[in-house]
């Protein structure tokens, strides 16, 4: 990397994913195959609305199909479970995006678990959690695995650098950390309980901030030259990262919006194709 402050461009990288999705979707539909996400919102969170309707519109650009579930706040546990178990049945549904958060009276985790693990092309259930901590996982998080593209599109080493994660949620903070540590990072996992926070990440040659409070990781933090990641999407478009504080410090830095955000969504795609590919050679 050379020493100037780089902008870690997410719509670079995404653009990058999705050209080469372009040609395996057309190999599939040469096999009378197209791939289908669906996407299940409970509620009418409008930011969550937001999410989900940006994931279809990106679908129906590079030509994959997919299908809206919009399901009322009202809905239990059960009749959740019900309409997941139907898609997991859908031979034409490839991948299932359960939207998060789910109202408050849903048990989120007996729904995610009801995905089954061909369809979890967002690494949300146990087992695909599980198999991304052991570094064998089809689907990883879609989050945590754009943030490792945008690292390696930009050739930002992880071996042996300390990274240090604020957050540990089980489709974010976890899953990243446990992906850094497999490509020999040394992990540090911060959170809501965690002392000295500044000074911790002061040590951090990679700071992943996923806590998902505006502005909330200062530039008097930072090392020098450190490597910043804002995954923090909060009301209004504003990372967890106070960016231009940070920015002076960092030598490289992504961006709100159009930063880890874009490649999430190419990631998701890339799932849910890579879940129809794999569908072929089984049924
Ligand atoms: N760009 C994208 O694709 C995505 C963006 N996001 C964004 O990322 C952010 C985080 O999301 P998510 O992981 O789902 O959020 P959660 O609310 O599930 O988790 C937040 C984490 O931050 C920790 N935390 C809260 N306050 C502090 C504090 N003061 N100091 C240190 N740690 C703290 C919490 O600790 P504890 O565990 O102790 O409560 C928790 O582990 C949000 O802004 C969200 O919108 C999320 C998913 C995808
Ligand atoms: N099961 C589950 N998986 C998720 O991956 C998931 C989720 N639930 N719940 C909500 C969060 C949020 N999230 C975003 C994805 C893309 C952008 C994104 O592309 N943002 C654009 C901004 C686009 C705009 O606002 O115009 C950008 O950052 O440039 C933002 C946020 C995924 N999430």
């Amino acid at each position: 990397m050379n020493s100037e402050k780089l902008i870690l461009d997410g719509t670079r990288v995404a653009k990058s994913m999705n050209e080469t999705l372009v040609e395996r979707i057309n190999q599939l539909s040469v096999r009378g195959i197209l791939p289908c996400l669906a996407t299940i919102l409970v509620g009418d969170d409008p930011s969550s609305e937001t999410y989900v309707r940006m994931k279809s519109s990106a679908c129906k650009r590079l030509g994959i199909d997919s299908r809206r579930i919009h399901l009322n706040k009202a809905t239990t546990t059960e009749e959740l479970i019900a309409v997941i178990q139907q898609l997991n049945e859908d031979p034409q549904i490839h991948g299932i995006l359960l939207q998060h958060p789910v109202p408050q009276h849903i048990d989120e985790r007996a729904a995610f678990e009801a995905i089954q693990i061909e369809k979890d092309v967002d690494g949300v259930t146990m087992l695909g959690f599980a198999q991304n901590a052991f570094g064998v996982s089809s689907f990883p998080s879609c989050t945590p695995a754009a943030i490792l593209a945008i690292l390696d599109y930009y050739q930002i080493p992880i071996e042996s650098k300390h990274a240090v994660i604020v957050g540990r949620s089980p489709i974010l903070g976890k899953p990243v950390s446990l992906m850094l540590l497999n490509r020999n990072a040394t992990v540090t996992i911060c959170h809501s309980k965690t002392n000295n926070l500044p000074l911790i990440i002061g040590l951090a040659d990679i700071v992943v901030a996923a806590v998902g409070k505006p502005a909330f990781i200062q530039g008097a933090w930072i090392k020098e030259s450190a490597v910043v990641l804002d995954a923090g999407y909060n009301a209004g478009n504003i990372g967890d990262v106070d960016f231009d504080a940070c920015h002076k410090k960092a030598s490289a830095i992504t961006p709100v919006p159009a930063g880890i955000g874009p490649v999430t969504i190419a990631m998701l795609l890339k799932h849910t194709v890579l879940a129809a590919e794999k569908s072929k050679i089984t049924t």
